[in-house]
């Protein structure tokens, strides 16, 4: 049922979601939680729709996936205020998650 490329996928999201120990990024943002966040951010990400993704299989490659995850993080960016801890909490995710989906030996790695 699943192939080792969306273990593997399953596996970095383990990975990425450990430099998220708020879960600010776990779920959808909500209007109710985010004010008018559904007419300010073009293309929502979460890690919930990241992992729905990765079952459907709709991912060839790791790049499409460190494409929803940067978007993820600069979608907190562009909402949220710079002075704010989802901003900030942000920020620390991108260049952590980047150090981890930028090793050489995953780059290669397609569907
Ligand atoms: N990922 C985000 O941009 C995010 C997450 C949680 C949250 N909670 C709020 N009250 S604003 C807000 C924004």
């Amino acid at each position: 049922h699943q192939t080792p490329f969306q273990e593997l996928q399953y596996q970095l999201l383990r990975q990425l979601q450990r430099k998220d120990p708020n879960a600010f990024f776990s779920f959808p943002v909500t209007d109710f939680i985010a004010p008018g966040y559904s007419l300010i951010i073009k293309h929502p990400m979460d890690f919930s729709s990241m992992k729905e993704k990765v079952k459907k299989n709709e991912y060839q490659d790791l790049e499409e996936l460190k494409g929803d995850f940067k978007m993820m993080c600069e979608n907190a960016m562009t909402y949220n205020r710079p002075d704010t801890i989802y901003y900030k909490a942000a920020r620390k995710l991108l260049h952590s998650g980047m150090k981890i989906l930028s090793q050489e030996k995953i780059q290669s790695l397609k569907q």
